[in-house]
């Protein structure tokens, strides 16, 4: 039989055998808690919190208690498969890593952007470099090796500068451009205003943008202070609609909106000649109050008409992987968990929360029945009762 990615409880049962018992987190809870004691106080405020009294943060969670996989016996489910097709790239299971900008400080040397790609080249799961990196995005994709990256633009004001990311990206071998659409603006976050902490306001991540010639062009000057003052005057663009020619003329490489959630904005997006949809509330980071995002999901599938979807926000668990493909995503993201890795682990945490992410959503294909992606379908579930704490 050919390897499986639930084979990585076999492994951990072994290395019990030989006395070794995992250092690892087994569980989000205490990869939450060993994150928290991991990091320091203002890094982990920014990569925990989130907008408003985190209501929609905890909200993405509980979605998923909502929605029960039905079990099915005697249909084969002995060997399983995961493979998907995203825009023309065969990957071996659904799961990405979503862009997260300040993953860099998330790692004990400073570089956790190359540690991330350094996963994705391990794992074969593909992660999504934020324009807010530590390290420049071609030293990022230099890290792949054969596993495709995706780069996530937060479009500038200016759009020379803009141009010059994206060419950038294409150069470097980047497999598309995710487009994100719901951060020009930040979200009202108490925890990091209580302590008047933004990372890239005291000049962190911004390597994309002083390595870059058009940023060059445009900054005052090379004094810290300067940079950030000229990185805070172009970062957020307030796109419309009517800029959508411009973003789909920058590349030829698949063009991917992240952020969407209503029905009609997956028309607009997809009469725009963009090739995905990414529906996300950025993980409630931006906006409390809002829907919990696994809720959009439905409607966003429906309109999306067989294009693919991408999803994100409040995946904790290879069940919560399980359902959000059920539910019609393409492909499914996970985001602080991994942060949250790599801030315990380093590069072997990072690729252990991917590898149990992984694990378990197999190993429920196996229990449950649904052998093959095509599988699991809206009817492979029914309402269920969200326990919470
Ligand atoms: C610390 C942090 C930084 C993030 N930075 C970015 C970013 O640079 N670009 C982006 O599109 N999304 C960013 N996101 C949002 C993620 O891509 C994703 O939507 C979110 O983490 C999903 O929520 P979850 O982590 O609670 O599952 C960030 C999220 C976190 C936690
Ligand atoms: O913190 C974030 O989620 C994020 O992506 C961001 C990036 C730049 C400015 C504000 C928020």
């Amino acid at each position: 039989m050919s390897p499986q990615f639930g084979d990585y409880q076999f492994e951990i049962y072994l290395d019990g055998l030989r006395g070794v018992t995992p250092t690892q987190p087994m569980d989000f809870a205490t990869l939450e808690q060993r994150a928290q004691a991991a990091l320091s106080p203002s890094v982990w405020s920014y990569v925990a919190g989130g907008a408003g009294d985190e209501h929609t943060q905890r909200a993405n969670v509980r979605a998923f208690e909502r929605y029960g996989l039905v079990p099915r016996m005697m249909v084969g489910a002995a060997q399983r498969d995961m493979s998907v097709d995203l825009f023309g790239t065969r990957l071996a299971s659904p799961l990405f890593m979503a862009p997260v900008g300040v993953i860099g400080l998330c790692a004990q040397d400073g570089h956790g952007d190359l540690a991330t790609a350094r996963a994705a080249a391990r794992t074969g799961v593909p992660m999504v470099a934020s324009t807010l990196t530590v390290d420049p995005l071609e030293d990022v994709a230099a890290e792949f090796g054969d596993t495709p990256g995706f780069f996530q633009l937060y479009t500038p004001t200016d759009r020379a500068l803009a141009e010059s990311l994206v060419k950038r990206a294409e150069a470097a071998g980047y497999k598309g451009i995710v487009v994100t659409l719901d951060t020009w603006v930040t979200g009202w976050r108490p925890r990091d205003l209580s302590t008047s902490n933004f990372p890239q306001l005291r000049g962190h991540c911004l390597a994309n943008y002083t390595s870059d010639p058009r940023f060059q062009e445009i900054a005052a000057s090379t004094d810290p202070t300067d940079l950030v003052r000229s990185w805070v005057g172009i970062f957020g663009n307030p796109l419309t609609w009517d800029d959508l020619p411009w973003l789909r003329s920058l590349t030829d490489l698949p063009l991917i909106l992240k952020g969407i959630c209503h029905p009609e904005d997956v028309r607009r997006a997809r009469d725009g000649g963009v090739d995905g949809i990414y529906c996300s509330n950025h993980g409630g980071r931006q906006a409390n109050g809002g829907l919990p995002a696994l809720a959009a999901l439905p409607g966003v599938v429906e309109a999306a008409d067989g294009m693919p979807v991408l999803f994100d926000s409040g995946v904790r668990s290879g069940a919560d992987v399980i359902k959000a493909l059920a539910l019609g995503a393409t492909a499914v993201g996970v985001g602080r968990p991994y942060a949250y890795g790599l801030a315990v682990g380093g590069d072997d945490g990072l690729v252990h929360v991917l590898r149990s992410l992984l694990a378990e959503a197999d190993l429920i294909m196996a229990v449950d029945g649904y052998p093959t992606l095509a599988d699991l379908t809206p009817e492979a579930l029914v309402a269920s009762i969200p326990c919470g704490d």
